[in-house]
């Protein structure tokens, strides 16, 4: 069977850069309404409100910068496929740091923040800056349906026709910093063992989907991650 590795990551390899997770005590979910923040009735019904909480994670991001963990994932990722292997980095982060770090094989599940998409002719487009809804589309020129090209609660993840597949051919399989509360991304663990995958959690403390794990390891991402990476 040809060796083929998918990562699962989430907030926490990036909670050292210094961006906040979102169950933890003081994650963003413990200070924000994510029914407000991050469903599509909830930009129907306030999107200033919904533009600002986005345009602060983007603020927050061009400052941020990546830190060992995605580099040490970058470096496997060319390890990995120079030995002849399939490698596959889905994160449920909106943060560019994986592709600033150096990966490429990777899928935004949950969309990216450096990006904006019209609700009108579904046209997505680089944004670096704030967002408003006096903004039209730079392609139908529709005026008030931009948004972030993010997926918000309710809404299809993307890339399942991609990483599926993979989940049914890993032969490795690593979740890191993911709690495991959020699906489809929760089940992406079992998927990978019914699929005879091997199974690592490299977190700070177990998420839920502890039991389908083989190997763990317990710790900031920042040393678990290149330790498991070597
Ligand atoms: C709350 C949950 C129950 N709800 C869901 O799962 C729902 C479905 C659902 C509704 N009701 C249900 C009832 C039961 C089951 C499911 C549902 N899911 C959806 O709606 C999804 C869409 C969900 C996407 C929502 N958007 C996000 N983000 C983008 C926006 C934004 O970012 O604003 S979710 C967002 O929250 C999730 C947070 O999870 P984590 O990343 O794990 O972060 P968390 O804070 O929870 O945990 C951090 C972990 O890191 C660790 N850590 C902290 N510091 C460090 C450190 N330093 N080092 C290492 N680890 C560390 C901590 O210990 C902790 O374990 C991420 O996915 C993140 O992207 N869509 C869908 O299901 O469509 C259908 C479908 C299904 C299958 C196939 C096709 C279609």
């Amino acid at each position: 069977m040809k060796p083929s590795l998918v990562i699962l990551t989430g907030a926490g390899i990036s909670a050292e850069s210094g961006l906040g997770t979102f169950r933890d005590a003081d994650g963003v979910w413990s200070k924000f309404d994510w029914r407000q923040l991050a469903t599509p009735e909830g930009f129907a019904n306030d999107p200033v409100a919904v533009h600002g909480f986005y345009n602060a994670r983007r603020q927050g991001l061009v400052a941020a910068a990546p830190h060992a963990a995605h580099t040490a994932l970058a470096e496997l990722e060319t390890g990995w496929r120079a030995s002849g292997g399939d490698f596959l980095l889905v994160t449920q982060n909106i943060d560019d740091l994986h592709e600033r770090a150096g990966s490429r094989a990777l899928i935004h599940m949950h969309g990216e923040l450096f990006k904006a998409r019209c609700g009108a002719c579904g046209t997505v487009t680089d944004c670096r800056t704030d967002l408003s809804i006096a903004d039209a589309c730079t392609a139908c020129g529709r005026e008030g349906r931009m948004r972030p090209h993010v997926v918000w609660f309710g809404e299809i993840p993307l890339g399942m026709e991609e990483i599926f597949p993979a989940l049914e051919t890993a032969t490795h399989f690593a979740a890191i910093g993911t709690s495991g509360t959020v699906w489809p991304a929760a089940g992406f663990a079992e998927a990978a063992k019914i699929a005879g995958a091997r199974t690592w959690e490299l977190s700070l403390e177990a998420g839920e989907g502890g039991h389908f794990f083989d190997v763990t390891d317990y710790g900031p991402a920042s040393e678990t991650v290149p330790r498991w990476a070597r």
